[in-house]
């Protein structure tokens, strides 16, 4: 899943796509990387950012999602917003991402369920509270399960059908980067869920922190190509359903040595 935000203030990318010719241009080229998907986002989720209001979200995504349509890509669109979910769906869109699991918009889990489209349901505790806050967890893989069970269970009671449903630890989300080592060691107990698990560590700071080692400093965004393949990899070979990525053709070979490890290792 290559990624494209449309947006002046994503942590790693913020600006680059904004003009939305660019941003189709990056997005069919991602495809030509190896991505299989390309998610577009309108509206930053990094620490601190601002919310944008509705109407700018559907400036930003809509003709991005419909000129990507166009090509034949295929599109999901990052939203919390039901309204801008419909339109992006409309647009040509065949998958919703939403990072709030449905939390954000009481009609976003209606509009998915109308739609029949596929869902992305993200961890993000406390969302509803203060969203970066820094939530205690005393297991946090026991935890993010069980939230992300209880917005899976959510989301079937609102219509969706569980086939539909793609589960996200949501690392960076409220958690540090222990608690986002700690989920990504543990792909098997979020499959335990029975959904396809997504995971989405492009470029994040936990990355950085462990490439700075105890005394160093992160390396800058741009530069945690390499470690979010390893991850990529990583993720693969435990069985993750995609990986969400800004820089595609890394992961994509790096995804093809896990299959060829995994399928080395034959069934069982
Ligand atoms: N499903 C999902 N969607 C996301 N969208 C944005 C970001 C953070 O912003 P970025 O687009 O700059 O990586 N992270 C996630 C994530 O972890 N999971």
């Amino acid at each position: 899943m290559g990624v494209v935000n449309v947006t002046p203030d994503s942590f790693s990318d913020g600006g680059r796509w904004f003009d939305t010719t660019v941003a189709v241009k990056h997005g069919i080229d991602l495809v030509a990387q190896g991505a299989d998907l390309v998610d577009v986002g309108g509206e930053s989720t990094r620490p601190g950012a601002a919310r944008v209001d509705e109407d700018e979200e559907l400036r930003r995504v809509v003709p991005v999602v419909r000129g990507l349509a166009a090509e034949g890509v295929t599109v999901s669109v990052d939203t919390m917003r039901a309204r801008v979910a419909q339109q992006a769906l409309a647009a040509g869109a065949v998958l919703v991402n939403d990072v709030s699991g449905g939390l954000a918009d009481p009609g976003m889990v209606p509009a998915v369920a109308a739609a029949q489209a596929p869902f992305v349901v993200m961890h993000w505790r406390g969302f509803l509270t203060d969203i970066h806050a820094r939530p205690v967890y005393e297991d946090v893989v026991s935890e993010v399960v069980d939230e992300l069970h209880a917005r899976v269970e959510a989301a079937v009671a609102g219509g969706i059908a569980p086939e539909r449903i793609v589960v996200d630890p949501g690392l960076g989300f409220s958690k540090n980067a222990e608690h986002d080592l700690a989920l990504l060691a543990r792909i098997d107990r979020l499959r335990t869920l029975g959904r396809p698990v997504l995971v989405a560590a492009s470029r994040k700071r936990f990355l950085g922190r462990v490439l700075a080692g105890p005394e160093g400093s992160p390396p800058p965004a741009r530069e945690r190509d390499a470690a979010t393949a390893a991850v990529s990899a990583l993720a693969a070979h435990q069985g993750a359903w995609a990986v969400r990525v800004h820089e595609v053709r890394a992961t994509a070979d790096a995804v093809r040595v896990a299959r060829a490890v995994t399928d080395a290792a034959g069934p069982g």
